[in-house]
């Protein structure tokens, strides 16, 4: 994993990526409890930043600004912050600027769901997702398979399907601790 980066395991940041409603803020949450760290959701950030509601914002600034801001702030949190839990958007990842950063200063996880189980949760999020807004299912479910090449890059996966949040945390602190313990054990 990264050999060119020098911060060590422990102390890099944790990135949560996947598509729109796979659970990134919720779970991320979670996990930043479990390893008493701080938690950062880039979307919540850019909405205290601007005073804004994300559909708000690209509503009113459209999405090219919304993508700037977000890369913007993505690389700077995982340039120039350690021990965070970073949840990114669903489509900060797209942009090859946001993978790179985060692939050599972070340790990504991809939160992944089949389409399956992910059409259940789509009553929960298309109100305030702007770029569900307008689309057919079909459309929405070609969108789900083209953005899984971006996501496909990731330091580990973790499949969702039926479980809940809990769990998931759970699974995604045990696989950073074994990382840690067999990449950088404790003296
Ligand atoms: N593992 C899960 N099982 C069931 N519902 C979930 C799970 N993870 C998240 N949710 C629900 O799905 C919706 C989207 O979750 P959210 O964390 O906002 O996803 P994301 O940040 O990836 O868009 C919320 O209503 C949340 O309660
Ligand atoms: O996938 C996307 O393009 C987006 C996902 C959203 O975040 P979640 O993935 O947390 O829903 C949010 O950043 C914005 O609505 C755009
Ligand atoms: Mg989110």
């Amino acid at each position: 994993m990264g050999t060119y980066c020098n911060i060590p395991l422990r102390e890099r940041n944790i990135v949560l990526i996947g598509f729109m409603g796979v659970g990134k803020t919720t779970i991320g949450q979670l996990v930043a409890k479990k390893l008493y760290r701080d938690f950062i959701d880039v979307d919540q950030e850019i909405e205290k930043r601007h005073q804004m509601s994300i559909p708000a914002i690209f509503e009113q600034m459209g999405e090219d600004y919304f993508r700037k801001v977000e890369r913007e702030l993505i690389v700077d949190l995982c340039t120039n912050t350690r021990l965070k839990i970073l949840s990114l958007g669903g489509g900060a990842y797209l942009q090859e600027e946001v993978r790179n950063a985060c692939l050599s200063h972070c340790i990504v996880f991809f939160l992944d769901l089949s389409w399956e189980c992910w059409k259940e949760r789509l009553p929960l999020i298309v109100d305030n997702r702007p770029v569900l807004k307008n689309k057919t299912l079909e459309e929405i479910e070609q969108l789900f398979f083209q953005r899984r090449n971006a996501y496909s890059i990731h330091n580990s996966r973790v499949l969702t399907n039926n479980l809940d949040p809990e769990t998931v945390a759970n699974e995604i602190v045990e696989s950073i601790k074994w990382t840690w313990e067999v990449y950088e054990p404790n003296e």
